[in-house]
């Protein structure tokens, strides 16, 4: 079955709405420095919502927006997600990262994000799942902070590339939402559909929220399609 995540939880209730929707993975953005403070997550709200996803068997991801290893070292250390996703602009996960990930933090996996902004996307990608356990191909800069939060889509024939050449799970993101996540997986039968702003409401000041209908729609047609098409 393919793997829905849904990103970006902001308190205790919404990640239980989400889960009962039917996500597979909750993404969020923990306190942290650098970048803009949009929906940063306090510690002691993140113990509470990783402890029910875990009970209930959902994987919990911390995404990294800032360049400093020694506070991304903290934060896994001090919220032992299942997954931590590295998307800051200006730091890459590279070997040593994952082996000392591997090394201090046993129970969390590394998924980097793959910025697709044309052809060299794959040799990117080929490069990280050499010691990555996760990639998670995404569309444009966030203003100030990382890879992805675009809500625009990219050109899926190199995702499907990517899929077809990496022996690590995909997680396609960027842009999906109900109206395009049939086609998506139809189109590259990835491990795992990524959504956060056609799953959201975003007000003027900079909050969000999940529109929780919508995240419905899309774990709903995601798992349907991936039925349909026999993906395990
Ligand atoms: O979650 C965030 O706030 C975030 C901030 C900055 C960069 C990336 C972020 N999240 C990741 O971006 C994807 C795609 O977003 P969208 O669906 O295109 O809006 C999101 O799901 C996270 O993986």
């Amino acid at each position: 079955m393919v793997k829905t995540q849904i990103y970006s939880i902001v308190n205790y209730n919404e990640a239980v709405q989400v889960m009962d929707a039917g996500a597979d993975h909750i993404g969020l953005v923990p306190m942290q420095t650098g970048g803009i403070p949009a929906h940063r997550v306090p510690y002691d709200v993140i113990d509470k919502i990783y402890a029910e996803a875990k009970r209930r068997g959902v994987k919990t991801i911390s995404i990294m927006l800032n360049k400093d290893v020694e506070e991304m070292f903290f934060i896994i250390k001090r919220l032992n997600p299942d997954i931590v996703h590295i998307a800051g602009m200006d730091y890459t996960a590279d070997q040593a990262f994952a082996d000392r990930l591997h090394k201090e933090c046993p129970g969390t996996e590394l998924m980097q994000a793959v910025l697709v902004d044309g052809p060299g996307a794959l040799e990117r990608a080929k490069e990280y799942a050499k010691y990555c356990d996760y990639l998670l191909t995404d569309t444009g800069l966030a203003v100030d902070t990382g890879i992805g939060a675009s809500g625009k889509t990219h050109d899926w024939n190199i995702d499907r590339e990517i899929v077809e050449t990496v022996s690590i799970p995909v997680i396609i993101a960027g842009g999906l939402g109900p109206d395009n996540v049939e086609e998506c997986i139809e189109k590259i039968r990835p491990y795992g559909v990524d959504s956060l702003s056609k799953t959201s409401t975003k007000f003027r000041d900079g909050v969000i929220e999940k529109d929780i209908p919508k995240v419905k729609e899309f774990c709903e047609k995601a798992h349907a399609m991936s039925e349909k098409l026999n993906l395990s």
